[in-house]
């Protein structure tokens, strides 16, 4: 008989916000450098100290972040030759990394620590003809890397730097008969690009090109009995998706059309009292860059323990506030 993947929530699952759990938890990450999964995770280390500061923030908490270690590491990790920034000393730049490092420096609002021009450089010189963007020097394109693109050069306030007509373009190339957005022209519609294709668009101001209906459709069907959501049909649950999902459908102004109490229930079945975090399905491993979007998927539901965050850009809504940033929100 034909089973829909679905997780089962136990009646033993975390059913409150452990704030103080996560907080030590990530006040605690990558503390012991001995540790197996933060010596795995160097080549992301950028974007785990963006996840780690990011949920921080929303918690009140990023007071319990080694600040000048973050500042002085970032500026470490810039290639004086290209301008990038590389996830860790030694490491090649790349787009991924060179958006972390000014969305921490962002929050921080401490800029003046990197060569703001070399970056505005590093990621115009990413762009193609077409429009669209490589993730670094060997040539990778996905919507991901425009994304991070457009978001790296408006928290610069530099979106003069590249085409951005074309930019927006190639993005709307890859739309998909369902309103979704796969990676290239043709990919299938996946969440995780959907949300990076819209989050593009709000930046642009482009919002009116996308086909909304259906769009916002494809997105609540994510949602499973469980409550969870995950990035395509058939899938398992996963939080990061809840994000993806979520964000998305705050930008259309559609947030309303999934279950907030059963999304919250599942994402807080993802916590785990022990060892405090989030995981992407209950009972899992947790890790920062879950625990970020646990906390945020619960801040666009509008829990009021934790601050608000902006759904384009996933940062706090304070820090968009400071740098007088608009992202296109559908009417
Ligand atoms: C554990 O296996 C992976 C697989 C992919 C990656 S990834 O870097 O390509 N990436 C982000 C990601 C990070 C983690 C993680 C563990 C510890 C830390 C410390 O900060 O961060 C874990 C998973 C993960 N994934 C994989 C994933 C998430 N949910 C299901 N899976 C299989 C996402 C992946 C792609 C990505 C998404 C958003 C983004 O901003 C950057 C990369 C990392 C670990
Ligand atoms: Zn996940």
């Amino acid at each position: 008989s034909f089973k829909t993947k679905d997780v089962t929530l136990s009646d033993d699952r975390p059913k409150t916000l452990l704030l103080q759990k996560h907080s030590d938890y990530l006040a605690g990450y990558g503390l012991n450098k001995d540790d197996y999964e933060f010596c795995m995770t160097e080549y992301l280390r950028m974007s785990g100290i963006y996840w780690s500061l990011t949920a921080m923030e929303l918690m009140d908490q990023s007071s319990r972040m080694p600040k000048d270690d973050i500042i002085s590491f970032i500026s470490s990790c810039q290639d004086n030759e290209s301008g990038g920034i590389s996830a860790s000393n030694g490491h090649d730049p790349h787009m991924l990394y060179t958006l972390s490092a000014v969305q921490v420096l962002a929050m921080y609002d401490r800029l003046d620590a990197i060569d703001v021009e070399g970056v505005v450089r590093y990621v115009s010189s990413l762009q193609q003809e077409d429009g669209s963007f490589f993730g670094d020097m060997w040539g990778e394109v996905d919507t991901r890397f425009s994304f991070c693109a457009v978001m790296c050069l408006s928290l610069l306030q530099r979106l003069d730097a590249i085409d951005v007509n074309k930019a927006v373009d190639f993005v709307l190339s890859c739309m998909n008969f369902d309103g979704g957005f796969g990676s290239k022209p043709g990919s299938e519609s996946h969440a995780g690009l959907i949300y990076c294709c819209v989050g593009t668009l709000s930046i642009c101001k482009r919002m009116d090109a996308l086909k909304a209906a259906e769009l916002a459709w494809w997105l609540c069907e994510r949602q499973l009995p469980s409550g969870g959501l995950n990035g395509r049909p058939e899938k398992l649950p996963d939080l990061c998706y809840s994000w993806w999902v979520m964000s998305s459908l705050s930008m259309l102004n559609r947030i309303h059309w999934v279950d907030k109490k059963n999304l919250e229930q599942y994402i807080l079945a993802c916590q785990d009292a022990e060892t405090g975090g989030f995981s992407d399905r209950p009972g899992d491993i947790t890790d920062p860059f879950h625990t970020l979007f646990g906390l945020a998927g619960l801040s666009l539901l509008g829990n009021t323990s934790i601050k608000r965050v902006n759904p384009t850009y996933c940062m706090p809504q304070e820090t968009i506030d400071r740098l007088n940033l608009e992202p296109q929100i559908l009417q």
